[in-house]
């Protein structure tokens, strides 16, 4: 158990006669980065929205750092360490980027979002804000309001937010779907940077960026799960080859 820090068993979903997710049982372990890849209405979102509590599963157990969190909503999972990245807190567009991750660090600590401009003076809110501002690349651009930022530079902003509420665990739902080639390039630096750090979940359909950056992959085809493996097992696993990485090609 110890071993573990996120660990699914038997979780299953359905949508009226369609098992979306089924019987998928994960262990994820601390510092991990365990990527899901799967074809096209496999059920990766789905398993995502259950593992950050969007969704209920119909049955089957979630266990987050040893304890049951199955029946606790977003915002408790958040508060525990286990958190979706855009799930955080509201993104304000009419302010900066450095106040927008001032304000996700102070959501983290659990207080009230009144007064937000008074908090702005807080000293610990910035050098938190800083950190992760020069972490995800966003320095150049921290005085912007985030109402003007480009697409992928709010999905940048909202992993910096992701950090800046001190997560145990990242829930990653396509964090680079509609980047540039160099935006992406830059998430995959990040999570090269973050891994170890964090549990992190990953799931993102570009392959590269996958097998670059996971510890282990677990493919879903179905809703269930047919392999878990290092990067290096999937590429040599027949099915995988067949049903999942062929396709791309
Ligand atoms: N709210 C819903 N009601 C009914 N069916 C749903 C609902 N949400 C998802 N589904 C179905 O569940 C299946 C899995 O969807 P899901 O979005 O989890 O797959 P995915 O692996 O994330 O797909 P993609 O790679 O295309 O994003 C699909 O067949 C989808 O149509």
């Amino acid at each position: 158990m110890s071993q573990t820090l996120l660990e699914t068993r038997g979780l299953t979903k359905r949508y009226g006669g369609l098992l979306v997710t089924d019987q998928v049982d994960l262990d994820i372990r601390p510092g991990e980065l365990h990527a899901i890849i799967g074809p096209n209405g496999a059920g990766k979102t789905t398993l995502i929205n259950q593992l950050s509590g969007e969704l209920r599963a119909d049955s089957g157990v979630i266990r987050f750092q040893g304890g049951d969190v199955g029946t606790l909503g977003i915002a408790q999972r958040a508060r525990r360490g286990l958190l979706r990245s855009y799930q955080i807190t509201a993104v304000f567009e009419e302010f900066t980027v450095r106040e927008n991750v001032m304000l996700a660090a102070h959501g983290a600590r659990r207080h009230g979002f009144s007064f937000l401009r008074s908090l702005l003076g807080q000293p610990d809110l910035a050098v938190i804000a800083r950190k992760v501002i020069d972490e995800v690349g966003l320095a150049a651009i921290d005085g912007t309001l985030v109402g003007e930022l480009a697409y992928g530079q709010r999905r940048q902003l909202e992993l910096a937010m992701a950090l800046a509420a001190e997560p145990r665990f990242l829930l990653l739902d396509e964090p680079m779907a509609g980047m540039s080639g160099q935006e992406s390039a830059a998430v995959v630096a990040l999570l090269q940077r973050l891994k170890g750090r964090y549990g992190i979940l990953l799931v993102e359909h570009d392959m590269e960026a996958v097998f670059a950056l996971a510890d282990r992959i677990t493919v879903l085809v179905y809703g269930r799960v047919m392999f878990c493996g290092t990067p290096e097992e999937i590429r040599r696993h027949p099915e995988v080859k067949a049903i999942y990485l062929g396709e791309e090609e």
